[in-house]
């Protein structure tokens, strides 16, 4: 993918290999965070009526629109992306027109999640 951005939008190879490494963290940022959410899910809210239970359950929002420039057009998408995945909400990439080529490969590679 680092590769196909400079053909794409036109950015030096060096910084997309970059941009790619920053999208690599931040996909792994939020997994860790998504486990995190699991493991909160159903948590126990102390009340003072014991006739009462109160427990937090964490829902995803819904379907989230995302919307991405064209310079930084991997790294945005997948600030955005990463973060809607790991709170199990489904999302609709908006890529900048001049960008768009690469969202297809992206969402290629992410089809199976
Ligand atoms: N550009 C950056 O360097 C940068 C940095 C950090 C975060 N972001 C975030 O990325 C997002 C977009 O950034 P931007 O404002 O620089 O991009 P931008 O102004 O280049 O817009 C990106 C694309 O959004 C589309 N667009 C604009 N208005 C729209 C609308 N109402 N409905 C559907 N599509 C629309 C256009 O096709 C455009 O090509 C923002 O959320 C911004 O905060 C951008
Ligand atoms: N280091 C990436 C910065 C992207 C845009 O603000």
């Amino acid at each position: 993918m680092a590769s196909d951005m400079p053909v794409d939008c036109g950015k030096p190879l060096k910084e997309s290999e970059a941009d790619l490494d920053d999208a690599i963290s931040c996909f792994e940022y939020y997994a860790d965070l998504a486990e995190g959410l699991d493991a909160k899910q159903n948590a126990p809210i102390s009340f003072p009526l014991k006739a009462f239970k109160s427990y937090v359950i964490k829902e995803p929002i819904g379907v989230v629109g995302l919307i991405v420039p064209w310079n930084y057009p991997l790294l945005m998408a997948i600030w955005k992306v990463a973060l809607a995945l790991a709170a199990g909400c489904a999302a609709i990439l908006k890529p900048s027109e001049l960008s768009s080529v690469l969202h297809l490969l992206e969402a290629q590679q992410q089809r199976s999640i």
